[in-house]
């Protein structure tokens, strides 16, 4: 049982759980962050973002979560308490559901490292039903679309290079084909354009 605030009777602590941007851009107050991983789900790069780091004509690519039982997806969690849990929500409610088309679950998260216990994370997530969903498409054409493509939190190559930066450097572990695949290529195009210049 989450422990609440008797008066407001609002949760007094909450943990969030990051795995696109908010690794390494989470911008809200925590008392703590954790790596780890949730079970479940596949990180995909199958949603769109006509904001944060592409627009109307050229939308970018940033990641989202995909149900499948065989699948686990590290990043990192977030506990918030007191009156960080109303701030970082009202901030991100804003970032990633009016901007982002994200919605929010709750989710069974796995500290890294031995007899960590579970805790419950509420993760934000762009369902398929969403209008900026993009779905799949090969790493080529996926590393061509974040490699042109910016909005205004910068550009969508920063958001793939620091993804991939965080998982090598704290979780490397774990081997993302997926991500790596698409890093792979969308440095295969700035490097076309570098040595055409
Ligand atoms: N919900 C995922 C993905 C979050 C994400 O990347 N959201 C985009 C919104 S489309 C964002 O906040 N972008 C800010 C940025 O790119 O700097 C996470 O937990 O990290």
């Amino acid at each position: 049982m989450k422990p609440q605030d008797i008066t407001t009777g609002k949760p007094s602590s909450l943990w969030i759980f990051g795995y696109g941007s908010l690794v390494w851009k989470p911008d809200f107050k925590y008392r703590r962050s954790q790596v780890g991983y949730i079970q479940g789900y596949k990180r995909r790069f199958w949603h769109g973002d006509n904001f944060h780091r592409g627009n109307d004509e050229l939308p970018g690519r940033v990641v989202t979560l995909i149900e499948d039982d065989d699948e686990s997806t590290w990043g990192v969690a977030f506990e918030v308490t007191g009156s960080q849990v109303e701030e970082s929500l009202k901030y991100l409610n804003v970032r990633e559901g009016v901007r982002g088309g994200y919605v929010t679950k709750m989710v069974e998260f796995f500290p890294e490292g031995e007899n960590q216990p579970s805790v419950q994370a509420l993760v934000y997530i762009a369902t398929a039903d969403n209008t900026l969903y993009l779905g799949p498409a090969s790493s080529e054409m996926i590393g061509v679309q974040i490699a042109v493509c910016r909005g205004k939190s910068g550009h969508n190559l920063e958001y793939l290079l620091r993804l991939a930066e965080f998982m090598r450097s704290s979780c490397p572990q774990v081997e993302d084909h997926h991500l790596f695949s698409i890093e792979a290529a969308a440095l295969t195009v700035v490097s076309y354009v570098l040595a055409s210049q």
